[in-house]
C-alpha cells in the first residue's frame, strides 16, 4: 500500500525541488485513486438506497417495514459519513522502518479485492501518526502530513525520524510543522473546526485513553480540551460502537451558543447521533433563557438545594389537623357523611412514604390505604344493608366522590416539578417552611413574582433552575401533562391499528410463530421512530454510555447532581480549567467536584501548550494569572505573533464612541476573520446603540451572533470562544464586578488568536502594564 521509501535525490536547490515535485506527483496520483475510490463507494450506497426506496412505499408487512426501515437508516448513515469524509479525505502517511507504508484518512478504505487503501485515523495503526516522535518513533521512519485543497494535494511535510538515513533533498524539504501552523494562523469563521490532520501527541493520549472511569483533562486556555473532547467522542463511538451506540454520547456545553460554536466538529468526523447540550437544555421541553442575579445563580447551585427540595416534597405530604368531614354521593338518595380522621391519613401516608418511590408515585398508595379505611367505615355505617360482595363498588364509588378526590388532592397532591419550583419561588412561607437550612438573605435570593400567565415557558426558567427542576422531578416522579396523555391516547389508538394489521398480515402469510403483538414490538422497538440522540433528548431520565462535560469548572453541585445521574456508569470525560472559573457555584479543585461521586476512580491528564493565543498576549495574560495565584503556570504559547497587546486610556464620556471607531478601524484591517468585544455587563447597554449602528456587529444572544464579523459579549458568554481579535473594554469593572474578577479578566484576555486591545477609563489594571500604551 501506498508509496515505498524515497529514493536519493541529490544536493542543491533544484535536487530539492525535483524531490518536491515527485513527492507531490506521487501523493496526488494516490489521492486520485481514493477520490476515485470514494466516489464509487458513495455510488453504490447511493445506489442500494434508492433500491431500497424503489421496494418501498408505505405497504408489505411489518416484517418487510422494519427490514427496508433499518435498511435506509444504514445506507443513508453511510452515505452522509462518506460525504463528510469529502475534504481532507487523505491527510497523512506513515512510512515505517520495516518498509511499510500506509496512508491515513478520516475513513477506512479497501480496493475491491478488500486490500486497505486507507487507515482510519482512530485505527490502532494511525496512532504513530500522532504519537511518533524522534525520541520514541514507534517504529515510524517518516511521517508526511499531505495538505490537500479539495482533490488537489497542495502540499506534503515530513517528519523524519532517521536523520542519519537521508538524503541533503529530503533533509531540506522537512518541514514537519507547517500543517499545524497553517492550521493556527488560519482567520477564524466563528466556527470550530476539526483538527483531525493535526492531533498533536499530548492530545492523541487524552483521546484515545481507555473508556471506563473518568478522565479529567486540565488545561489551560487554548490547550485544546474543546477540541480533543470532541475527537475523544468520535473515537469513543468507533472503537466502541457496540457499547456506545446505543446508549449514546452527551457532550455537556457551557451555554447555547458554545454548542452552535462547536456543532460542526463531529459531523464533520462522521459522527452526526451525539446529544449536544448546555445544562439549561437537559430538562426535555424546557430551553431556559431566564435571567437573575448572581446571588439567584449561587443559591440555586448550592448543594444544600438537594435538602430543599426534599424537604418541600414531603411538606407536600400533609395531615389534616382536625378529621375531615366527607359527605359522599352528595345530593343522591344515598348521602352519607364520614370522616377522615387524621390517623387514617397518618396511617396512609406511613404506608406510602414506605415504599420509597417518588412522590406522584406513591401518590397511588396513600389513595388506595384512605379508600380502603373509608370503605370499611361507610360499610360498618350501612350495616346489615351493605354486603360484602359490594366492597369493591363500594370502594369504586368513593375513589370517584367529588369530596374525596377534593381531600385527597389536597392531602397528597399531584404536583410537578415546575408547579414545586413555582410555588417555592413565589411564596415566602412555603419556602421557608421548606429551607431551615437557608438564611434569610438566600431565601430573599430565590424569591421572585409568580410569572405572568402569558410568560413563555422559556423565560419562566434560568439554566440554574433546571438543575432544580431534575432534582424535583426525581423526588416527585413523573406527572403526564395534558399533551401527553393525549399523545397516549393516540399512540395506543395507532397500536391497535397496527396490531390489528399484522395480524392480518400473519394470517395471509400463514405464520404461527410470532404474535401480531411480538411483531409490532419489534417495529416499535427498531431505531426507526428517532436516532439515539433524538430519543435520549426527550427522555429525562436517560442513561448515557458516555458523558463529556467542557467547561466542568463553571458547574455548580446540583449541575453535577443531574450528570451524574446521566451516567450511571461513570464513564465520563470532564474538561476544564479551575484557573478559569467564573461561577460563584463553580469548582475550585476536581477532587472537590469528583470525590464525592468516584473516590479513587478518577484520573487527571493535564495539557500544557497553547495553541491558540500568541506568546506576545500570553505574556500579559500571565501576570493577571498570577494576581489569582502565584503558583499558576499559564499554558506555554506555541507561537507569536509578531503584535503586542496595546491599551488604550479614554475619558468616560468618550468610551463608546472610541470603542466603535476601534471596532470600524479593527475590521478594516481583519479580512474575513472574527472580532469580539468583551464587556462587563454594565456597558452592554450604552454599547448597544453605536456599535449596532455599524452593521457588521451582533450581541452575544442573537442567533447570528457567530456568523457576523464582530460580536459583543460578556466574559460569561465568550467562554470557550475564539476570535482573531479581541477588545476588552472597561477591565476594571470586569476585575471588581465579582469575587473571581480575576479569573474573568484572564478568559477575556486568552480569546484572542492574533490581536489584542483594551479600552479603559480610570487607572489601567497593575497587572495589564505590559500592554503597549497608546494614545490617541
Ligand atoms: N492539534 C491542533 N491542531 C490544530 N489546531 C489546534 C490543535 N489543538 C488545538 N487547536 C486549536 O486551538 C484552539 C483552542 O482549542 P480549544 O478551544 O479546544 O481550547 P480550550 O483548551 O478548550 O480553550 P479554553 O479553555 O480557552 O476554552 C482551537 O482553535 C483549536 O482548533
Amino acid at each position: 500500500m501506498g508509496n515505498g521509501p524515497v529514493e536519493n535525490a541529490g544536493t542543491g536547490n533544484d535536487a530539492v525541488q525535483t524531490y518536491r515535485e515527485r513527492e507531490l506527483k506521487a501523493e496526488q496520483e494516490y489521492v486520485s485513486t481514493l477520490y476515485d475510490r470514494l466516489d464509487t463507494l458513495r455510488g453504490q450506497a447511493d445506489e442500494q438506497l434508492r433500491e431500497v426506496h424503489r421496494r418501498g412505499g408505505d405497504g408489505g408487512t411489518y416484517q418487510s417495514r422494519v427490514e427496508r426501515e433499518s435498511l435506509e437508516e444504514h445506507y443513508t448513515g453511510r452515505l452522509s459519513q462518506l460525504s463528510a469524509a469529502e475534504q481532507g479525505l487523505c491527510f497523512g502517511r506513515l512510512d515505517m522502518k520495516d518498509g511499510e507504508s500506509l496512508h491515513v484518512g478520516r475513513i477506512s478504505m479497501a480496493d475491491e479485492d478488500y486490500e486497505p487503501l486507507l487507515v482510519d485515523w482512530r485505527a490502532p495503526a494511525a496512532e504513530g501518526f500522532y504519537r511518533a516522535t524522534p525520541a520514541t518513533p514507534r517504529g515510524v521512519r517518516r511521517r508526511r502530513q499531505i495538505r490537500t485543497k479539495d482533490r488537489t494535494v497542495i502540499g506534503v511535510d515530513d517528519d523524519v525520524f532517521e536523520l542519519d538515513e537521508l538524503s541533503d533533498a529530503e533533509r531540506s524539504a522537512l518541514n514537519g510543522e507547517s500543517a499545524l501552523f497553517a492550521a493556527l494562523t488560519a482567520s477564524r469563521t466563528g466556527r470550530m473546526h476539526d483538527i483531525v490532520s493535526t492531533i498533536q501527541g499530548e492530545q492523541d493520549r487524552i483521546i484515545r485513553s481507555e473508556l471506563s472511569g473518568i478522565l479529567v483533562v486540565q488545561g489551560g486556555p487554548g490547550t485544546g480540551k474543546t477540541v480533543v473532547a470532541l475527537h475523544r467522542a468520535a473515537y469513543l463511538l468507533y472503537t466502541h460502537r457496540d457499547r456506545l451506540a446505543k446508549r449514546g454520547v452527551l457532550v455537556i456545553g457551557p451555554n447555547p451558543t458554545f454548542m452552535r460554536y462547536i456543532d460542526q466538529v463531529l459531523p464533520s468526523l462522521g459522527e452526526n447521533d451525539v446529544l449536544l447540550s448546555s445544562v439549561g437544555q437537559l430538562f426535555p421541553g424546557i430551553e431556559a433563557a431566564g435571567q437573575e442575579t448572581p446571588e439567584a445563580v449561587a443559591v440555586k447551585g448550592d448543594p444544600r438545594m438537594a435538602g430543599v427540595l426534599a424537604h418541600a416534597v414531603r411538606n407536600l405530604q400533609r395531615l389534616p389537623d382536625e378529621p375531615i368531614t366527607l359527605t359522599v354521593n352528595r345530593n343522591t338518595v344515598h348521602q352519607q357523611e364520614i370522616r377522615l380522621t387524621r390517623a387514617l391519613c397518618s396511617r396512609a401516608r406511613d404506608a406510602a412514604r414506605e415504599t420509597r418511590q417518588p412522590h406522584n408515585h406513591a401518590r397511588r398508595i396513600f389513595i388506595k390505604e384512605i379508600i380502603d379505611g373509608l370503605t370499611k367505615r361507610l360499610a360498618s355505617k350501612l350495616g346489615q344493608t351493605f354486603r360484602p360482595e359490594d366492597t369493591e363498588d363500594l370502594s369504586a364509588e368513593l375513589l370517584a366522590d367529588a369530596d374525596v378526590q377534593a381531600a385527597v388532592k389536597r392531602l397528597w397532591p399531584e404536583v410537578s416539578p415546575q408547579r414545586l419550583l413555582t410555588a417555592l419561588y413565589a411564596d415566602p412561607k412555603l419556602l421557608a417552611d421548606a429551607s431551615p437550612e437557608l438564611t434569610e438573605a438566600e431565601r430573599a435570593a430565590l424569591l421572585r413574582p409568580q410569572p405572568e400567565k402569558d410568560t413563555p415557558e422559556n423565560l419562566r426558567w434560568t439554566p440554574a433552575d433546571v438543575p432544580l427542576l431534575d432534582e424535583a422531578a426525581e423526588q416527585l416522579g413523573h406527572v403526564k401533562s395534558a399533551e401527553e396523555r393525549r399523545a397516549d391516547q393516540v399512540a395506543a389508538h395507532e397500536r391497535q391499528e397496527a396490531v390489528a394489521y399484522a395480524k392480518e398480515a400473519l394470517g395471509e402469510m400463514g405464520i404461527k410463530m410470532v404474535s401480531s403483538e411480538q411483531l409490532v414490538a419489534q417495529y416499535e422497538g427498531g431505531t426507526r421512530f428517532t436516532s439515539t440522540a433524538d430519543r435520549a433528548r426527550a427522555d429525562r431520565t436517560w442513561a448515557f454510555g458516555h458523558v463529556i462535560i467542557d467547561e466542568a469548572q463553571e458547574l455548580s453541585p446540583m449541575a453535577w447532581r443531574v450528570l451524574m445521574r446521566c451516567c450511571p456508569s461513570r464513564s465520563m470525560t470532564v474538561v476544564g480549567d479551575i484557573a478559569q472559573t467564573g461561577s460563584m457555584s463553580g469548582a475550585r479543585s476536581w477532587s472537590q467536584v469528583l470525590d464525592p461521586y468516584a473516590r479513587d476512580r478518577w484520573r487527571q491528564e493535564h495539557l500544557s501548550m497553547n495553541y491558540r493565543t500568541p506568546s506576545e498576549i500570553m505574556e500579559v495574560a500571565s501576570d493577571v494569572l498570577r494576581e489569582i495565584d502565584e503558583n499558576l503556570v499559564a499554558p506555554t504559547a506555541v507561537r507569536s505573533s509578531g503584535v503586542p497587546p496595546w491599551s488604550l486610556p479614554v475619558e468616560s464620556a468618550a468610551l463608546t464612541d472610541v470603542v466603535a471607531r476601534t471596532v470600524r478601524e479593527e475590521l478594516a484591517g481583519l479580512g474575513d476573520g472574527r472580532l469580539a468585544v468583551i464587556t462587563p455587563p454594565s456597558c452592554l447597554d450604552e454599547l448597544s446603540a453605536p456599535l449596532r449602528a455599524l452593521g457588521s456587529v451582533t450581541f452575544a444572544d442573537d442567533p447570528e451572533a457567530l456568523d457576523t464579523p464582530a460580536v459583543v459579549l460578556t466574559v460569561e458568554q465568550a467562554k470557550g470562544l475564539e476570535f482573531d481579535s479581541v477588545l476588552v473594554v472597561e477591565p476594571q469593572e470586569i476585575l471588581s464586578v465579582s469575587p473571581n474578577g480575576a479569573k474573568d479578566l484572564y478568559v477575556a484576555l486568552t480569546r484572542a488568536t492574533k490581536r489584542l486591545g483594551i479600552v479603559h477609563t480610570g487607572q489601567l489594571p497593575d497587572a495589564l502594564a505590559r500592554a503597549k500604551p497608546l494614545s490617541r
